[in-house]
């Protein structure tokens, strides 16, 4: 090889080596241009992401700013999407509504919030009475029978007798000239069947069961306890034959204290008002009225004075013979060992109230699902009763 040779050989080694190296750069810096693009499309996915939050915040602040709405009632419904409103401060306006309202809901007597520019309609809103009548429990004949209440036997006789009969034989108490009580009071521990048993003289005497709890209704109708009472009422003659099942009775009607105010004040006055819808009831008629309290200790004596809850049923705990029926109750529908010993369950269930010993059915037949078992046997009534020990 001659010496010219050597030298261009020489020369293509370096370029090839300075290919290879400028190469290794290109590489590099196209990773780096692709590190930049991700990091700037992940920049502007945040900036989108940043933006729409902006956005939703900005709506929010726009509502935070929004004047009030005014709330009115309508008074009368006329053509062209116009209605009649009386606001609070006592004018009538005649102010449009949209089309995309609901006709059937504007009616005379619908509440409607109003812009305070326009005074036009912007919603109608839920009426007052729907929102009340939501808090009580209206049930058209309820499925409870006699037969589904366990070891209440004297309870039972004293309920046909006072709550029962003068709804179905009203003649018998006019003949012999006496009014039977008007409201009955139940009293015993939580859980002993004071709602069953108020549900089944609704069954028997085809009625609509009407329950309110009455701590409920204090907390939720502050202010409005007594129209809300009067409500009820209305509600059960229109309804009528109806049970009016008061529960927790002694959250508006333990003994007054002297000096109230607020809303203590409030309570009395829902009181009051239930006082004299009792004093106002025909004892004859076919609405009964049953409360239940926990607490009869506690109770004003106006509750309990003569025409008013002047008869009072103990519903106690049940004794033992009252567990066996009530276990057997519970136990009707389900798949049971035939060796299990109703008897010695309920010596080991002394104490335990209807509603505990519903618990320990039902736990039991829990244990003998986790167990994989298709009957439920006798230690998975000792574990049930063990677990609900623990939890009384
Ligand atoms: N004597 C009973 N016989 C059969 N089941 C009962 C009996 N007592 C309670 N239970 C069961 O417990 C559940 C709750 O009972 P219920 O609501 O009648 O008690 P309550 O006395 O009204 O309680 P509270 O004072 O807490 O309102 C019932 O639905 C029923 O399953």
């Amino acid at each position: 090889m001659g010496e010219s040779e050597e030298v261009l050989l020489e020369k293509i080694r370096t370029l090839e080596d300075e290919n290879k190296i400028l190469k290794e750069e290109n590489t590099e810096s196209t990773k780096k241009l692709r590190n930049l693009e991700t990091k700037e499309l992940k920049q502007n996915v945040s900036n989108r992401q940043l933006e729409g939050k902006i956005k939703e915040l900005k709506g929010e602040i726009k509502s935070f700013k929004k004047t009030p709405l005014i709330l009115a009632t309508i008074t009368e419904v006329f053509d062209d999407n116009r209605v009649g409103i009386r606001g609070h401060v006592g004018h009538d306006f005649v102010v449009t509504y949209p089309g995309s309202i609901d006709k059937d809901k504007v009616i005379a007597g619908a509440r409607v919030s109003l812009n305070q520019d326009s005074l036009a309609v912007v919603e109608v809103l839920p009426s007052k009475k729907e929102a009340d009548i939501m808090a009580m429990e209206i049930e058209e004949k309820p499925d409870i029978n006699y037969n589904d209440i366990g070891g209440l036997e004297n309870a039972i006789v004293e309920i046909k007798e006072t709550v029962e009969l003068p709804i179905k034989k009203p003649e018998l108490f006019e003949e012999i000239g006496i009014d039977p009580p008007k409201g009955i009071l139940l009293y015993g521990p939580p859980g002993t069947g004071k709602t069953l048993l108020a549900k089944a003289v609704a069954n028997q005497t085809n009625a609509t069961f009407i329950k309110l709890v009455a701590s409920e209704f204090v907390n939720k109708f502050l202010g409005e306890g007594a129209r809300y009472v009067r409500q009820v009422f209305e509600l059960a003659k229109e309804k009528s034959p109806a049970i009016i099942f008061i529960d927790e009775i002694d959250a508006i009607g333990t003994k007054r204290t002297h000096g109230t105010q607020g809303a203590d004040r409030e309570v009395q006055r829902t009181l009051m008002q239930l006082l004299s819808e009792l004093d106002g009831f025909e004892s004859r008629g076919n609405v009964g009225i049953i409360a239940a309290t926990n607490r009869p200790d506690i109770l004003d004596d106006a509750l309990i004075r003569p025409g008013r809850f002047d008869r009072t049923i103990e519903v106690p705990l049940p004794n033992k013979n009252g567990r066996i029926n009530i276990l057997k109750i519970h136990t009707e529908k389900m798949k049971i060992d035939e060796n299990i010993d109703f008897e010695s369950i309920s010596e080991l269930t002394e104490g335990f109230s209807g509603a505990d010993l519903k618990a320990a059915c039902t736990e039991a037949g829990m244990f003998a699902i986790r167990n994989e078992r298709k009957k439920v046997i006798s230690k998975d009534f000792m574990d049930a009763i063990d677990k609900i020990i623990n939890q009384i």
